[in-house]
């Protein structure tokens, strides 16, 4: 094979529940992922060593070195199979970057499938999860696409029905969150209020029946009602303008706007197209409409 492209979509947590932190520095999690139709593409091709290039518009803030998730992704699965890392990747970048939306993982994830195809190596779905999870919290969730609840440190995933589209608007901000920021920031806001951040004192996160009953039943203005997202004030402490964003995709008659994931993307849910179309023209330039759910992350046919 001469070359493998996988196009691979954005996520949006439609809950995001954050228990205490744990131990090891991270936050149990009942997390409630949807894919959504803003994809980046990810191209392996034979090479000498391993290098990497990328494309798009927020390629600049992207790292194109052994740091970037692509490439640790194409190390942890040669080391995996007992193979060399003998690959060029290109990343084309749609998904915004440090965004909320998880367009690194989505590369990483991009990777391991390209990757396995071009060196031939069938390795089966379950240890490709499994080597996800070691890259990154987000990284498992875009090989199974549609959505999904997170759980441990939002890594171990059961699929979950949905029962018809979804209309989104996502209000890209300009500058990223840093996700370790954001969630220490979450633990300070509770530490101040004096629920703590220990495991003991913070309740166990669950999914909420009633959000992933509206995602069976594709029931838009439902689980406009049961969106929530505990990192979202620790998101507004740090960027504060984000609550005017949420206040005029809302005025703009968005049926909920929430913080995605870490932020400091702004992720709008609409009732249809027509929704959609208003709250971008509300929004202007930063404005990415998308719908939901969108598949897995795919190998794309060779032209
Ligand atoms: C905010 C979300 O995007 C929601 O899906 C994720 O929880 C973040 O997932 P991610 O970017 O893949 O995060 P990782 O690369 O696994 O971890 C980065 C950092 O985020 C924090 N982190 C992440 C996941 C988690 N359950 N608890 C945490 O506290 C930790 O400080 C960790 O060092
Ligand atoms: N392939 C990649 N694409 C984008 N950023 C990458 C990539 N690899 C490493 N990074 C680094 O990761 C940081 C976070 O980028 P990313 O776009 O994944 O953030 P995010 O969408 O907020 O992530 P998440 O939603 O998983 O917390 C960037 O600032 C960048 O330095």
């Amino acid at each position: 094979m001469t070359a493998v492209t996988v196009r691979v979509p954005a996520k949006v947590n439609v809950q995001l529940a954050v228990g205490g932190r744990r131990a090891d520095g991270f936050h149990d999690l009942a997390n409630v992922f949807l894919a959504v139709g803003l994809y980046d593409h990810v191209t392996a091709t034979p090479a000498d060593r391993l290098t990497i290039t990328g494309e798009g518009r927020d390629i600049a803030s992207v790292p194109l070195d052994e740091s970037n998730l692509a490439a640790k992704a194409a190390l942890a699965l040669a080391a995996h199979a007992g193979v060399a890392p003998d690959v060029h990747l290109h990343i084309a970048k749609d998904i915004p970057v440090a965004g909320g939306m998880a367009g690194g993982s989505a590369d990483g994830a991009a990777a391991l499938l390209a990757c396995d195809a071009l060196w031939g190596l069938h390795t089966p779905a379950e240890r490709l999860l499994e080597l996800a999870g070691e890259l990154g919290s987000d990284v498992p969730f875009p090989l199974l696409g549609g959505a999904a609840l997170g759980v441990g440190r939002g890594e171990l995933l059961t699929p979950l029905e949905v029962g018809g589209g979804f209309h989104w608007v996502f209000a890209v901000a300009d500058g990223g969150l840093s996700t370790p920021a954001v969630y220490g920031e979450c633990d300070r806001l509770r530490r101040a209020r004096g629920t703590g951040d220990g495991v003991a004192d913070v309740p166990a996160p669950e999914a909420d029946p009633a959000l992933l009953a509206a995602l069976a039943d594709g029931d838009a203005e439902a689980l406009a009602a049961a969106l929530s997202n505990d990192l979202q004030e620790a998101a507004l402490s740090l960027r504060p303008d984000l609550a005017h964003t949420i206040e005029r995709g809302l005025g703009a008659g968005a049926l909920a706007g929430i913080v995605s994931g870490s932020g400091p993307t702004v992720a709008f849910l609409t009732a249809d197209a027509q929704g959609s179309a208003k709250v971008a023209a509300e929004l202007g330039a930063c404005a990415r409409v998308a719908e939901a759910p969108a598949g897995a992350a795919a190998v794309l046919a060779q032209p």
